[in-house]
């Protein structure tokens, strides 16, 4: 049978849905449970990670009702009784949602994103929302990585051909802009997003025509921004000469405003190409270059001197290929206990690091009042006042050795509600406005965050509650395991 495709609440992992079912069963589905989404490890071995997802995500919530189609495919395909098919049919989305903003930084082991509300409904998100999250918090984290090394050199997204399918090239495009790059190939990102389109010209272009001269003339009696990709045959020898050659003919009636190359090496090419147009007095020409490039083989390429004015960058960008998953988690924090108390949660493993950290928080961005630059991220209890403070004692959650007093400081709280009970309270801002904050945002960081070879490690500590009351509830776990083994 064909089933319209016409939600997205089946966008979700089948045990999802077999917890709900519990849930229902069991009487529980509407105790409040808040469930926090954080990641352990930076990607790309970066000193930050921008957020990016927060409109997609909001998208999907906004519409989460189970369709027609969707209960019949349920009814068909799992043995859930129709009551539960009822109760999924009347279900509207009611938990408060609060979320990092995007184009602001988050780092590893805080909260990201924080769902409140009907445990069965929280539970249900969990799937579209780290799939959400997780692409494209990593596409925005390489690409501001990229802008990093480029200073104020334009960027160009080449990325859609290369990307993991259809719907991966569309949101990683417009992560990569939030990111700081200034344009996009794909001109569907450009209609749905407002990303400026920009591009070049094939390998085809010339060689249809055989020849370059033949297809640079082709090209520029009819187009008039022209950049010329000039690697097909010979840049140097061929490429660059016919691309002069067209540029004198047309003279006014074109701009000439760059070649392409794209292979060979390009420090010594770019050089040789910067050279050859200089003498032909095309100073104002640009070199674009593209293949295979990402924010290493860029500053490898700077420190060589190469002469390239504009990057155009695909695969390593589109596909996080170096650090293909940013591995984000969803994990139950406080949960609503038989007599109506929320109740902290853990989940304990014996690998450290995948031990949760109990409790509904909130994340304080720390910075020095007198420049505004970060002294590290302070995660609380929710109900902890932090920004009233006057100093903030501050200590590496594992190494607690590591610790500083923080005194005349701004704290802002990173969590913004998103929406309050079902309802959405926030104005989603302009793509422009998120890119210029996530810009303005990896300027607050010192440069010992943003280098992308070793950075160093930003702070993230925990509140002394936060932490006594991990500690307490860690032993409390302990404690019961050992007597249910006695
Ligand atoms: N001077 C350079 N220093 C460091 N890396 C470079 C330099 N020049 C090019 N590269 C990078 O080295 C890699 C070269 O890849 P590769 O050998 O596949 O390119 P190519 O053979 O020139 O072109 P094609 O992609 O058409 O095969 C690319 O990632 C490119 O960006
Ligand atoms: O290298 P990326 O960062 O992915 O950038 C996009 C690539 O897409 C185009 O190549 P094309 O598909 O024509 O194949 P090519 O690699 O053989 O040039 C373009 O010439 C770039 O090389
Ligand atoms: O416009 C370009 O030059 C372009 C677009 C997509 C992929 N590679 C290059």
């Amino acid at each position: 049978m064909d089933y319209a495709d016409d939600s997205l609440v089946l966008h979700t992992d089948f045990y999802e849905l077999n917890m709900m079912y519990t849930y229902w069963q069991q009487g529980i589905s509407e105790r409040n449970a808040v469930f926090e989404c954080y990641f352990r490890d930076l990607p790309f071995g970066s000193g930050f990670a921008v957020f990016a997802g927060l409109e997609h995500a909001v998208d999907y919530l906004q519409h989460l009702r189970f369709t027609d189609s969707d209960l019949a495919y349920l009814k068909e395909s799992t043995p859930y009784p129709q009551g539960f098919l009822d109760y999924l049919r009347d279900l509207k989305f009611t938990c408060t949602v609060r979320s990092a903003v995007e184009g602001d930084l988050v780092f590893n082991n805080e909260p990201m994103m924080q769902v409140e509300g009907p445990l069965a409904q929280a539970q249900l998100v969990e799937t579209a929302l780290l799939n959400i999250l997780n692409y494209q918090t990593l596409v925005a984290t390489k690409a501001a990585r990229i802008r990093a090394v480029v200073g104020d050199d334009p960027l160009m997204e080449f990325g859609t051909r290369r990307a993991q399918e259809t719907s991966a090239a569309i949101w990683g495009t417009r992560a990569a802009y939030i990111g700081g790059f200034n344009s996009t190939s794909n001109v569907r990102a450009g209609k749905l997003f407002g990303i400026p389109i920009a591009g070049t010209h094939a390998h085809a272009l010339v060689q249809a025509y055989r020849d370059d001269y033949e297809a640079f003339k082709a090209y520029a009696e009819v187009n008039h921004d022209v950049t010329f990709l000039v690697d097909t045959y010979d840049t140097l020898r061929s490429g660059v000469p016919a691309a002069i050659k067209v540029a004198k003919e047309m003279g006014d009636k074109i701009d000439f405003q760059g070649v392409r190359i794209d292979s060979g090496d390009m420090a010594y090419i770019s050089k040789r190409v910067r050279q050859q147009l200089d003498e032909a007095g095309f100073t104002q020409t640009k070199i674009v270059a593209s293949n295979d490039l990402d924010e290493n083989t860029i500053q490898n390429l700077k420190m060589q001197g190469a002469k390239i004015d504009i990057w155009g960058i695909g695969t390593k960008l589109i596909t996080a290929y170096d650090h293909p998953a940013l591995g984000a988690v969803y994990k139950l924090v406080s949960i609503e206990d038989e007599s109506g108390k929320m109740v902290d949660t853990i989940k304990l493993s014996s690998n450290a690091e995948k031990v949760s950290t109990p409790g509904k928080k909130q994340v304080w961005r720390i910075t020095r009042r007198s420049n505004g630059k970060s002294e590290g991220d302070f995660i609380a209890r929710d109900e902890e006042e932090v920004a009233g403070q006057d100093e903030l004692y501050m200590f590496h959650p594992s190494y607690p050795y590591i610790n500083k007093t923080v005194k005349d400081f701004n704290a802002r709280p990173v969590l913004q509600t998103i929406f309050d009970h079902g309802e959405l309270v926030y104005q989603l801002p302009t793509l422009d406005a998120i890119r210029a904050f996530c810009l303005q945002s990896v300027d607050s960081l010192w440069d010992e965050y943003t280098r992308v070879l070793n950075p160093q490690e930003y702070p993230v500590d925990l509140s002394q509650q936060l932490w006594d009351d991990k500690m307490d509830l860690i032993k409390h776990v302990k404690v019961k395991v050992q007597k249910q083994q006695l």
